[in-house]
């Protein structure tokens, strides 16, 4: 099983509850704005604790509420590309991509900087400050820069989000490379049908926040 997820999130006075499992090499998270998508990639990845329930991906358990089981965020080895991408800006591309190599265990690395360079098309923004770069290319360094960390599983939020057409169509591309090359697990939050229905093997719905079941 890819993904094998059953929780429960408290987000202020709100309670989500989520469950499906997956075995689709690439998942996508569907719902209205505020459903809880990027919550429930914090939960998977660590971020957020869940009051209650599991968490498994690709046969690891990295979160049980009856078994008092919380693996810590650094040793779930998510490759968790933010909404915004989060590059260091006082580092060039080059250095950003040094940090997710530092981040990987040397037995665990599968993936060299070259075969990044190429998978993603930067390596000729490898000396670029990110505060140069486009929407497209800072997305992709990010995407990269997790892949070298050595994940054991993808979370994309809303990888294509505010990209022009050009832009949207390359970098998906891209994500369907990943995709069908790469032996690893992805989770992608998005907002879009058309995207969707390109890249994902299987859908997970999630309501919006009125529709949501009112607790007993
Ligand atoms: N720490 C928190 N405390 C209180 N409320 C929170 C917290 N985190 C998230 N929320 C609320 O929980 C709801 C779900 O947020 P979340 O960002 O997960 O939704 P989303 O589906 O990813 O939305 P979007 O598509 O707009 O990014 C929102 O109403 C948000 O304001």
């Amino acid at each position: 099983m890819s993904f094998d997820v059953d929780l429960e999130l408290t987000l202020g006075d709100q309670r989500i509850a989520i469950a499906f499992a997956s075995d689709a090499k690439l998942a996508a998270l569907v719902g209205p704005s505020g459903a809880g998508k990027t919550s429930v990639l914090n939960a998977i990845s660590g971020l957020l604790k869940p009051s209650s329930g599991r968490v498994a991906v690709a046969g690891n358990m990295l979160f049980d509420s009856a078994a008092k089981l919380d693996v810590p965020p650094d040793q779930r080895r998510a490759g968790y590309v933010f909404q915004d991408a989060r590059l260091f800006p006082h580092r060039r591309v080059s250095a950003n991509l040094a940090y997710g190599e530092k981040l990987a265990r040397p037995a665990e690395v599968w993936i060299t900087r070259g075969e990044v360079c190429d998978l993603l098309e930067i390596g000729a923004l490898l000396d670029r400050w990110p505060a140069t770069l486009s929407g497209g290319e800072t997305r992709r360094v990010a995407i990269a820069r997790a892949l070298l960390a050595a994940p054991k599983f993808l979370l994309l939020d809303e990888p294509l989000s505010s990209l022009d057409p050009a832009r949207a169509e390359r970098l998906a591309a891209l994500i369907e490379r990943i995709r069908d090359e790469l032996a690893i697990p992805i989770l992608l939050v998005s907002h879009s049908a058309s995207e969707v229905e390109r890249l994902a093997d299987q859908v997970v719905t999630m309501p919006s926040p009125s529709e949501r079941p009112i607790d007993s």
